[in-house]
């Protein structure tokens, strides 16, 4: 019963690493103070009876004002926030729109080469290391 109430209360974090000509578009958090200007995927929490590729679509679209195709998932599942969270992410590409900063302080397309100039938050640094394996 506490086993089953744990994986129920599980939030899954989706974020899309949107591609477009081998480099990736990232994000500084504006909030909360503990994680502003920790760089980001964009993405967020998966709302109840919401499908993890809906909910992605529907963050990109609220978050960048763009319309995503989802690809393939990059990296494993990320266990964060003490267990209490998953964080899961694909790869993406723009289908409609130019992604504008409305949640985030600013937008950055990074190349391979830029990967390590943006704090990451510590949760993604499994799923950038496998960026930098497929932007190579
Ligand atoms: N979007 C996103 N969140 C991430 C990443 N890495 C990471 O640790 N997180 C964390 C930061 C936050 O604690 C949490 C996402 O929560 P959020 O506040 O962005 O979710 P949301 O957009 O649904 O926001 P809200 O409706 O609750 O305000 O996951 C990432 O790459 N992308």
């Amino acid at each position: 019963m506490a086993l089953l109430s744990a994986v129920t209360t599980q939030k899954v974090i989706v974020g899309a690493a949107i591609i477009s000509g081998k480099r990736v578009l990232a994000g500084a958090r504006s909030d909360p103070p503990a994680a502003a200007g920790r760089w980001e995927f964009p993405g967020g929490k998966v709302e109840p009876g919401e499908s993890e590729v809906d909910a992605l679509v529907r963050e990109c679209d609220e978050e960048l004002g763009v319309s995503i195709e989802v690809g393939e998932r990059v990296g494993g599942d990320v266990i964060m926030a003490g267990g209490r969270a998953t964080l899961k992410v694909w790869l993406a590409t723009l289908r409609e729109g130019t992604p504008q900063a409305r949640e985030h302080t600013e937008l950055r397309w990074l190349a391979v080469h830029e990967l390590d100039s943006v704090p990451w938050l510590p949760a993604d640094a499994p799923i950038v290391a496998e960026l930098r394996r497929l932007l190579a």
